[in-house]
């Protein structure tokens, strides 16, 4: 079975909005996706869809056997615990320690607000502390999270994600706002990390050398359309390049036009193009 599935998905914000585009997709278990795509094309539509902060306007998103758009708030619950998030923005509080900031990753499964370290059941802070360690921080985990650089910051983000054991991590751009070495250090991280807990990974970036390097399969978004979706193994720079280029923009908006995108950019955009 898939873990993530998406059938003639449709996201439409407004008349002229349309973020996502009669997409179909299908993530089995354990790969690690790229999302590439100009900025605005879609991407964190696509990653929301799928943790179901939106609801498609139409078509189906199911996610580990749940469809998003029609479970109910239990269901839709137990599902989020299940899909961890990373964003650009690390979303860390920065006057908490990092292991404190790590805890909260577990309150979907607690009960009532918690303040203060202590304040988390022991068995969260351990799982906690756990957490921080295989990321690298253990030894900064009374440290205030606004002392760490950005690199360390998503690490701690990412350790967040992890309290609380999800089967599919989602990561928005998750190292738009680091420097080069940092953003190796963290995608190589994630990678290692989803080996190892055999996580389903979704992962939008616009780095298209990461893209190449980390993932399993790269999916092209443009003006809400897939327009690409292979073996990352299968796509050279210029291929991933083209997503990019206003040539296909061009092309796309044609297509879209005529009715029969998919058709037309596989002609005119070669073989890796769909
Ligand atoms: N909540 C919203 N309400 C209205 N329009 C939205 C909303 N969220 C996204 N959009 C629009 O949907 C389109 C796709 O946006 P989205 O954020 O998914 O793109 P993106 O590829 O993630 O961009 P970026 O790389 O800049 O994060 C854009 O035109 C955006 O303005």
């Amino acid at each position: 079975m898939s873990a993530i599935s998406l059938e003639n998905v449709t996201k439409r914000f407004s008349a002229d909005t349309v973020a996502a585009r009669d997409i179909n997709l299908e993530i089995d278990p354990g790969t690690f996706t790229v999302l590439l795509g100009l900025s605005g094309s879609g991407k964190s539509t696509l990653l929301r869809l799928i943790n179901g902060l939106h609801k498609p306007t139409s078509g189906s998103v199911t996610v580990l056997g749940t469809e998003v758009g029609t479970a109910r708030k239990t269901q839709l619950r137990h599902l989020r615990r299940e899909v961890g998030m990373v964003f650009q923005q690390f979303h860390l509080v920065g006057s908490m320690s990092t292991l404190e900031n790590v805890c909260t990753g577990a309150l979907g499964s607690l009960r009532g607000p918690r303040m203060g370290l202590f304040s988390y059941p022991k068995a969260v802070r351990q799982r906690a502390l756990e957490q921080l360690d295989r990321v690298g921080l253990a030894d900064q985990r009374f440290q205030r999270a606004d002392t760490l650089s950005g690199g360390q910051q998503q690490r701690v983000a990412v350790a967040r994600a992890l309290v609380q054991q999800p089967k599919i991590l989602l990561a928005d751009e998750p190292v738009a706002s680091l420097d080069p070495e940092s953003s190796n250090q963290v995608m190589s991280l994630i990678a290692q990390i989803a080996r190892e807990d055999d996580l389903t990974v979704i992962c939008s970036l616009h780095q298209v050398e990461l893209a190449r390097h980390w993932g399993d399969r790269i999916i092209g978004l443009r003006q809400g359309v897939k327009v690409m979706d292979e073996l990352a193994a299968d796509v050279s720079s210029d291929d991933a390049m083209r997503i990019y280029s206003a040539q296909w923009a061009s092309e796309a908006a044609a297509a879209e036009r005529a009715g029969g995108q998919e058709e037309q950019l596989a002609a005119s955009g070669g073989a890796n193009l769909r």
